[in-house]
């Protein structure tokens, strides 16, 4: 679907009208739910999570079919800062790997019966290093949230976000920092792997963007602009997209969070459609969660990035909805009632 948008404003305006779940749909579902054969609240946090799809996607028995992932891929200007493990080229190179079929989220799209599309947003051209000015001009930002919406599939009943871009565990420390306040320290974490000095000096470069772009950051869409990135930016697009259509969306790890995190400031509710995947384990996602107000259904000591932690839970959530809409109720059944 073409972005509704073209400016920043009218971005924003996005949220002045957002689509709430069908009332009919949740109605039948918890109602089903509690006639299924099986005692009372068993399946534990399945059940919430069969409703919460129920109610999004309109249906009180629905199908779960044609999860889509989209991958967003950016570069950024203080990754020369030395911020992250790794140098800035592997941003192109494991853009290669996915169209290759080579990495983490290929093999778990499959094994989630995803389709997944990967979306390069201008690699060639990093954004601005956020200590020296903003990340991104209100056009690329508009460019970049217009991209991310426009990637998701309309037919998609289940959205699940992912990036690739050196240095954007630094990117979304600072947009945490910024959104929720406390120090640099608190939301800097080892990314790809930093450590000792180096995680340090990230922590550094995080608390010199928060100084340097201060005056603006009570601006959600701002703080984004400044510190964000373009795959950032295109995965709140595209959750914002999925809100617009009602699509469930299953969010990732601590990038995925930040970029989610933005469309909570603009308007608490903005991810009513979303729940969350896992906890990853760079070191300030619970605490973004927290804030999000989300209980994650996976902890494995996942902290990849692309979207991985949250395909692994597409699984959990077919079984949610498998058991709502496949299972016998006791009138049907014949098994008699406690
Ligand atoms: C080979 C490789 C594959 C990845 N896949 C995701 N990431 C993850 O690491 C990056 C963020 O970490 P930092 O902020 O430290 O650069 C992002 O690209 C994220 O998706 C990867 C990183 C590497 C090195
Ligand atoms: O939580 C994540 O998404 C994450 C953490 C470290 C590196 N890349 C991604």
């Amino acid at each position: 679907m073409k972005a509704p948008f073209t400016s920043l404003a009218g971005f924003r305006a996005v949220f002045d009208a957002l689509p709430q779940p069908d009332a009919a749909a949740l109605e039948a579902a918890t109602v089903r739910n509690g006639q299924l054969t099986k005692p009372k609240g068993a399946l534990g946090r399945l059940e919430g999570l069969a409703i919460w799809y129920a109610g999004w996607v309109g249906d009180g028995r629905p199908a779960l079919e044609r999860p889509q992932v989209a991958i967003f891929a950016g570069n950024h200007g203080i990754a020369a800062r030395g911020v992250s493990a790794f140098p800035p080229e592997v941003t192109v190179q494991m853009v290669a790997n996915y169209r290759a079929g080579g990495a983490a989220v290929n093999q778990l799209c499959k094994v989630a019966g995803a389709s997944m599309t990967v979306t390069e947003l201008d690699l060639d051209r990093p954004t601005l290093d956020f200590t020296q000015g903003p990340a991104m001009t209100e056009d690329e930002l508009v460019a970049a949230l217009a991209a991310g919406w426009e990637a998701v599939e309309d037919e998609a009943d289940l959205l699940v976000v992912g990036e690739m871009g050196i240095g954007n565990t630094t990117a979304a420390a600072a947009i945490a920092a910024a959104l929720f306040g406390g120090s640099a320290g608190e939301w800097t974490g080892r990314g790809s792997g930093v450590e000792g000095a180096a995680l340090e000096g990230k922590t550094l470069v995080v608390a010199q963007g928060l100084e340097r772009h201060a005056e603006a950051l009570s601006d959600p869409v701002e703080v984004l602009r400044r510190l964000g990135g373009r795959e950032l930016a295109a995965m709140a697009g595209a959750i914002a997209r999925a809100r617009v259509g009602r699509i469930p969306v299953i969010l990732d790890g601590f990038i995925c969070s930040a970029a989610a995190a933005v469309l909570h400031a603009i308007r608490p509710g903005a991810l009513d459609h979303a729940v969350a995947g896992h906890v990853s384990a760079e070191g300030a996602h619970p605490a973004v969660l927290a804030r999000l107000g989300k209980e994650p259904i996976l902890e494995l000591g996942m902290r990849l990035g692309e979207g991985t932690g949250a395909i692994v839970a597409i699984n959990i959530l077919r079984s949610a909805v498998a058991c709502l809409s496949g299972m016998a109720t006791f009138a049907e059944a014949g098994v008699a009632e406690g």
